[in-house]
């Protein structure tokens, strides 16, 4: 089994709606998203090209979420952001690192070659807060 890494980074904006603490407040990260895919066979001497993967990310993933204000969509958030005019991606679920992470992989998916597969992808909050999805 071989597997390939891209690195891709973003800046979003992001509150969690329900949390008691700073968080609940607008804040932003710059996020790093690693993207690993796995396979065993080679086209061109290359499980995927970089190219390609990067393509897949960017159309799927980064151009959505970079310097966006990611909410979940609640009828409270509506409300309030909604008429700001903002970039909003709303999100069904709390936009924590995991929920990214769950609609990140679905997003994913689909559009990889069928001769590799998603092995991981882990998102960085900060420095020190990441989390990690594996298959
Ligand atoms: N399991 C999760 N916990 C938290 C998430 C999350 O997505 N998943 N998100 C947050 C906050 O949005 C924030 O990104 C993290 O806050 P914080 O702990 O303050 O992060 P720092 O790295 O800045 O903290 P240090 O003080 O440098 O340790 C909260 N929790």
């Amino acid at each position: 089994m071989l597997s390939i890494t891209k690195i891709f980074t973003f800046e979003a904006a992001h509150r969690i709606s329900d949390y008691d603490g700073s968080c609940s407040q607008i804040h932003g990260h710059s996020y790093v998203l690693h993207v690993t895919v796995g396979g065993i066979d080679l086209k061109k001497d290359m499980l995927l090209d970089f190219k390609v993967l990067k393509k897949i990310v960017q159309d799927e993933v980064i151009q959505l979420f970079d310097h966006a204000l990611l909410l979940k969509e609640t009828e409270k958030n509506r409300i309030v952001f909604e008429k700001l005019e903002q970039k909003i991606f709303w999100m069904d679920e709390e936009p924590t690192a995991e929920r990214m992470l769950l609609w990140i992989k679905d997003r994913i998916i689909p559009g990889l070659p069928s001769h590799v597969e998603l092995e991981s992808l882990t998102l960085y909050e900060t420095a020190t807060c990441y989390a990690t999805w594996k298959s």
